[in-house]
């Protein structure tokens, strides 16, 4: 039990969660404002992999708010790492930031954008904080304390059945065309069992979200990052909902991909039906890319 003087874990993870809220906030309303204006576009993994000077500044703020709070803290940052910082988890608290999520639609001004704040503490995700910002939607979650949606209790769709399903996914800035039929013709297999349609929006965060809040049945993707899922995998699984590996096993963070769906039985029959898309993984240190998309 923490003495008099020291503060809970539960009492600091609280104190984790309202900082990223507010941090998140602030970067929301940053986003907001720029979202119509003039920006300087450049391009990362391909022409289609987009940041502005929007997505560093914002991730510039994040970071320095939480580590004066937190100086003890480590980060993983989209636009960090594309700067080449190691993508690396330890044990020690981590916080894992997308500024922008949907930096596409942020540049061509399309309201679909949100910030995404996750933390891990000893590996284990504890919190996640996504603010889409034009809507001015709220999504936090904290483990063992649920989902919440600007204050209402989420609760992922009970929705068994893939011939009954609406699902989300995103093709990705990959343009590779091997890779861009394998990602069609994912969509193309799910079409024929044949579930009620496949919707793609520009935001991974987003996508999770409508998992968590029930409004869509599931999920997947390959290609996205630790960065898009980490803050949604809290808040999913306290929405009742579940993330797991494209093959079937538990969610591997850095692996670049994720099946997501309400119930666990949605997320097999969507499993069964994907071919897998080789991706480079978030923590690899080997030179891969010969092989796999980046
Ligand atoms: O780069 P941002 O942070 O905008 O993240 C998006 C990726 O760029 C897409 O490839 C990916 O497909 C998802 O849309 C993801 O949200
Ligand atoms: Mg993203
Ligand atoms: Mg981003």
């Amino acid at each position: 039990m923490a003495g008099s003087g020291e503060r809970s874990r539960d009492e600091l993870l609280e104190e984790y969660l309202k900082a990223a809220v507010q941090v998140t906030l602030e970067a929301g309303q940053i986003i907001r404002e720029a979202l119509t204006s003039e920006k300087r576009v450049q391009t990362k993994s391909s022409a289609a992999d987009l940041v502005t000077e929007t997505d560093q500044l914002v991730e510039n703020l994040i970071i320095s708010t939480l580590s004066n709070k937190f100086p003890s803290h480590r980060f993983i940052g989209e636009e960090s790492v594309a700067a080449g910082e190691k993508c690396i988890l330890t044990d020690d608290p981590t916080w894992i930031i997308d500024p922008i999520d949907g930096t596409c639609n942020f540049v061509h001004g399309t309201p679909v954008v949100a910030v995404s704040i996750g933390l891990s503490v000893k590996k284990e995700l504890e919190l996640g904080v996504i603010y889409s910002c034009v809507e001015e939607k709220l999504y936090t979650g904290r483990k063992g304390h649920g989902a919440f949606c600007n204050g209402q209790k989420l609760q992922a769709s009970t929705q068994t059945d893939l011939s009954k399903a609406l699902i989300l996914t995103e093709l990705g800035s990959i343009r590779d065309p091997v890779a861009v039929k394998m990602l069609f013709n994912n969509m193309e297999r799910l079409l024929k069992v044949p579930a009620h349609g496949i919707r793609i929006v520009g935001s991974a965060a987003l996508d999770l979200c409508h998992v968590a809040a029930g409004d869509v049945d599931a999920f997947y993707q390959f290609g996205l990052h630790c960065w898009d899922m980490a803050a949604a995998a809290v808040i999913v699984g306290e929405a009742g909902g579940i993330m797991i590996d494209t093959a079937g096993g538990p969610l591997d963070l850095m692996s670049r991909r994720v099946v997501a769906a309400g119930t666990l039985e949605m997320a097999y029959q969507i499993v069964k039906e994907l071919q897998p898309v080789a991706y480079e993984r978030d923590d690899s240190t080997e030179d891969t890319s010969h092989s796999l998309c980046k």
